[in-house]
């Protein structure tokens, strides 16, 4: 059979195995017990992920810290770039819930990964604050901030490929809604496969993102991306390390602190 339309498998992930998780899941012995149950059904997943083919998801170990940070600053509303599967919407929009805020926006370019979550979502009883949005998360963001559903980030989960979570983070910052004292921005994988570029800007000075603005203009092709950073922003940016199922990897947490440009 021809796929022409759907993206190339990967060695590790849309090979087919995202809708065998979901065989597996509804295939579950019992079932009932994992209807509104979002800790059961992430313990699924993982046993899925474990036992038979290993899934690019946030993960236990690294997913609490980040239900932790969700607790401690109990956003109204959070923003995923990259859903996949949904385990970070099902697990961090059941702690969003519990702490008092109202909406998950999963961000999720390719629509088959859409489908599965919005399913998992779905069977985990979090409809009311998960919607799983489709297109490319720089598509949606404009669009969000467009409709005004979206006017501060609080919390945003940088998740889909690395080499995306600077120029996504630019565009927040033209967009505005990147704001002092309100925002922070977490990023994963910054170790393995790791995100240099991304991390050098969010640890960098304002002077010093003047001047690596000033470096990169002077690439091929970088000013037809359009897009306008804001080096005035002050970021904080701490890493916190992990072993995981995968290797050693680590996730940034960068709080907007304030802004020289205003
Ligand atoms: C590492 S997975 C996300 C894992 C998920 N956050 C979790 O922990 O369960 C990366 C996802 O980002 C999606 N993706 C890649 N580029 C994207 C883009 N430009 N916009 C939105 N999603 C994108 C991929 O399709 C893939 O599903």
């Amino acid at each position: 059979m021809s796929k022409p339309h759907a993206p190339s498998p990967l060695a590790y992930a849309l090979d087919g195995r995202e809708i065998d998780l979901l065989h597996y899941i509804y295939s579950h012995p019992d079932l009932p017990s994992l209807r509104n149950n979002p800790p059961a059904i992430l313990a699924a997943i993982d046993t899925y992920s474990h036992t038979h083919n290993p899934l690019m998801n946030i993960g236990a170990t690294k997913g609490a810290y980040i239900r932790d940070l969700i607790v401690a600053h109990r956003p109204q509303v959070m923003i995923e770039l990259g859903g996949y599967v949904g385990y970070s919407a099902i697990l961090f929009g059941a702690a969003l819930r519990a702490a008092g805020g109202t909406r998950y926006l999963s961000l999720e370019q390719n629509p088959e990964m859409a489908a599965v979550a919005n399913q998992l979502v779905d069977l985990a009883g979090l409809k009311d604050v998960v919607r799983v949005v489709v297109g490319s998360a720089a598509a949606s963001l404009r669009e969000l901030v467009a409709d005004g559903e979206v006017r501060a980030v609080e919390l945003v989960f940088l998740d889909h490929w690395q080499e995306l979570y600077l120029p996504d983070l630019w565009l927040m910052e033209e967009l505005g809604v990147l704001v002092p004292q309100t925002s922070v921005v977490i990023a994963d994988n910054v170790v393995m496969p790791g995100a240099p570029q991304y991390l050098e800007w969010v640890r960098a000075g304002c002077a010093e993102k003047r001047g690596l603005l000033e470096s990169r203009k002077r690439e091929k092709g970088w000013e037809a991306r359009g897009l306008r950073p804001r080096p005035g922003l002050v970021y904080q940016t701490v890493v916190r390390e992990f072993e995981t199922q995968f290797g050693r990897d680590g996730v940034a947490v960068t709080s907007v602190l304030g802004a020289e440009d205003v």
